[in-house]
């Protein structure tokens, strides 16, 4: 008897383009939404979108809360929580990074509230996700979230963030080339629910990236146009997925354990850039790497620890150590030895 069953979230508006920030008012009262609104969102980007939105709403006679955070984790969440049970706000809004996006969703989630997302850099491939990404202790959680009811992606403000949020969304996509293969080896050796479509979404978003990648350029505001189209994309391919497997193998892994050894010494989408060449060698040997590291190097994201400004004995620590961080089976197994990292750091240039 066939017993399957699933949920497919995804946004009902996604609203991308120049100057699209002063159409959040509408973009919000097409979803019927209700209540006072509490902007989320971090010192840089409440300077760039958060207060213009705080203000939009004011001029509608819906006074928004406002807090700031500084960090993804499970305390600021609950601080997000109690701020909105306290100004009684009726949906959240996230204007930031990827840190903020997750931070609200997961605490739209808790609350039971809608979530707007609005994000201020085309970083990563969170800003239409239903999943939430927050490190803790040895671990990392990518817990199920509240997706978003609108996205607000405006490419005038996109375009001014610093080009290297840009290029690290496009290395987040461009490591979907080896987070679907690694998806298909779990399918194959563990027997992980594997979907075609969520795959083949991810793997076609990777492609149409890269075969892009001259449109991707500095100054260019079609960039953040081009770019947010791909994390949209990526962002579909985790919600019909439910999981974040289409975009998250184990170059997330590496990169993740990154985030351990030397927090913030790089962009998430370029630490997965690069744990993306390493990977797609411990795939398939001598050549599909090159193809990677070509296409980081194209749109001017880091290919080499050294760029990364991380040192080659920290990327050996954390290949030899990511496969502990969740329960994900990838190319990693059960461990790579410290030999063989070695090798596929060396061979790739990565070190
Ligand atoms: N939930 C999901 O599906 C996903 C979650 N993530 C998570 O997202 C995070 C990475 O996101 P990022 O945006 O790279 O990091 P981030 O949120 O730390 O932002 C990086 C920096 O850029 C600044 N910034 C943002 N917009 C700016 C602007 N317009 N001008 C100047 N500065 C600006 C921020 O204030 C911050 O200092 C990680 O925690 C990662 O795990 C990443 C991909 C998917
Ligand atoms: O970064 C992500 C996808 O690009 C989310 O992946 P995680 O679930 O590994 O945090
Ligand atoms: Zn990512």
């Amino acid at each position: 008897m066939f017993q399957k069953s699933s949920w497919i979230r995804l946004p009902r508006n996604v609203v991308v383009g120049h100057g699209v920030l002063d159409e959040t008012v509408d973009a919000v009262a097409e979803l019927h939404l209700t209540g006072r609104p509490l902007v989320v969102t971090s010192p840089t980007p409440k300077e760039v979108a958060g207060d213009r939105v705080v203000e939009a709403f004011g001029a509608e006679g819906e006074e928004p809360a406002l807090t700031t955070v500084e960090e993804a984790s499970f305390e600021e969440v609950q601080r997000v929580i109690e701020t909105a049970r306290a100004s009684e706000a009726g949906f959240l809004i996230g204007v930031g990074g990827g840190k903020v996006i997750d931070i609200t969703k997961m605490a739209a989630d808790e609350l039971g509230l809608g979530f707007v997302s609005v994000p201020t850099a085309a970083s990563h491939d969170g800003i239409v996700s239903g999943r939430g990404s927050v490190p803790e202790e040895d671990t990392r959680h990518s817990v199920a979230a509240e997706p978003p009811l609108a996205v607000v992606a405006d490419t005038e403000i996109l375009a001014e963030a610093p080009w290297r949020l840009t290029t690290a969304g496009c290395a987040d996509i461009i490591s979907n080339y080896t987070a679907v293969k690694d998806w298909q080896l779990a399918h194959r050796l563990k027997n992980v629910e594997y979907s075609e479509y969520a795959g083949a979404l991810s793997q076609m978003t990777a492609e149409m990236l890269v075969e892009n990648a001259d449109s991707v350029k500095r100054g260019l505001e079609e960039s953040a146009w081009v770019v947010v189209k791909a994390l949209v994309s990526s962002g579909v391919a985790m919600s019909i997925a439910g999981s974040s497997r289409p975009a998250s193998g184990a170059e997330h892994l590496f990169s993740h354990q990154l985030d351990r050894l030397v927090p913030g010494a790089a962009l998430h989408g370029h630490q997965v850039g690069v744990g993306s060449i390493i990977t797609e060698y411990l795939h398939s040997g001598e050549t599909e790497w090159r193809k990677i590291r070509d296409a980081l190097a194209r749109i001017g994201a880091p290919t080499t620890a050294e760029e990364l400004g991380i040192d080659d004995e920290t990327v050996i620590e954390s290949l030899t150590t990511a496969h502990r961080i969740r329960d994900r089976y990838t190319i990693l197994g059960d461990g790579v030895s410290e030999p063989a990292a070695r090798e596929a750091a060396r061979a790739t240039g990565v070190i």
